[in-house]
């Protein structure tokens, strides 16, 4: 089957809130799913239609952050940066916000076509745990929508926003964590350079961060990319030595 013009749509988030139930939703695949953290280990992909779209949805392992910690948040990351979905969708538990939103201003560090989705709300209502989405939408700068993955809640909005943000009818703000002057100094002198070799092909801001936080992983793979420059066009004769 040809899988060519297919808009792509990832799905990031903590381990076990539900990424693949709602992939398995919309795909109509069986990813296997189930009440432990860590069952996605490589990323899947299926595929569906909406109003006339066709998607492929990339469901990725579940990570606490996507540094390069572990195999698990390479693939994660690297999927982010290197394949660029037009959508990427973070899955969060909305029975525990505090802790899986660490890893949804991760991803807004990283694209700006994210949209956030507060999966387990039935489960966060009968907690009684109320969550303003619009106050939360207005914070990150993306959109924050509701749903149930399990109850087949909020899905039919999800889609319609996913349609909208791989139209471009949709304009992010991404709210851009600022970190200690010291930090600062360095990623504005960095990210001129950065640019130089890259131009807008990755995110300069995001790279500076990883840089700085001396992301071996992530120093190899963008090596790997200028001596082996992709269809995209990185100008050959590049080196990653960038003083600081
Ligand atoms: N109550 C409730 N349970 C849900 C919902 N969505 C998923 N679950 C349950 O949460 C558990 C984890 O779901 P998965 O889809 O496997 O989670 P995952 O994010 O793919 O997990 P990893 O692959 O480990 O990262 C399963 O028991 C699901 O049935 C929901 O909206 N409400
Ligand atoms: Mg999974």
């Amino acid at each position: 089957m040809e899988h060519q013009n297919e808009v792509t749509i990832a799905l990031a988030g903590n381990p076990n809130t539900g990424k693949s139930t709602l992939f398995n939703l919309l795909t109509g695949l069986k990813q296997h799913t189930g009440n432990w953290p860590g069952k996605t280990v490589i990323h899947a992909e299926g595929f569906f239609q909406h109003k006339g779209v066709s998607y492929r949805m990339i469901d990725l392992p579940g990570t606490y952050s996507l540094f390069s910690n572990s195999a698990d948040e390479e693939v994660a990351r690297n999927y982010i940066i290197f394949e660029k979905p037009a959508v990427t969708l973070v899955v969060l538990d909305s029975t525990s916000l505090e802790r899986n939103l660490n890893l949804a201003l991760q991803v807004i560090e990283m694209t700006s076509n994210v949209i956030v989705c507060l999966n387990l709300m039935d489960e966060a209502r009968k907690k009684g745990i109320r969550i303003d989405e619009q106050l939360l939408s207005k914070k990150l700068g993306v959109p924050v929508l509701k749903i149930s993955a399990r109850n087949k809640e909020g899905i039919t909005e999800l889609l319609d926003a996913i349609n909208a943000m791989a139209n471009g009818d949709i304009q992010t703000i991404p709210i851009s964590v600022q970190y200690s002057k010291e930090i600062e100094e360095k990623v504005m002198k960095l990210e001129p350079k950065i640019k130089e070799i890259f131009h807008d092909e990755y995110p300069a801001r995001w790279i500076a961060l990883r840089l700085l936080d001396g992301d071996e992983g992530l120093i190899n793979e963008l090596k790997q990319r200028i001596s082996a420059p992709n269809k995209r066009g990185l100008s050959h004769g590049s080196s990653l030595s960038i003083q600081i």
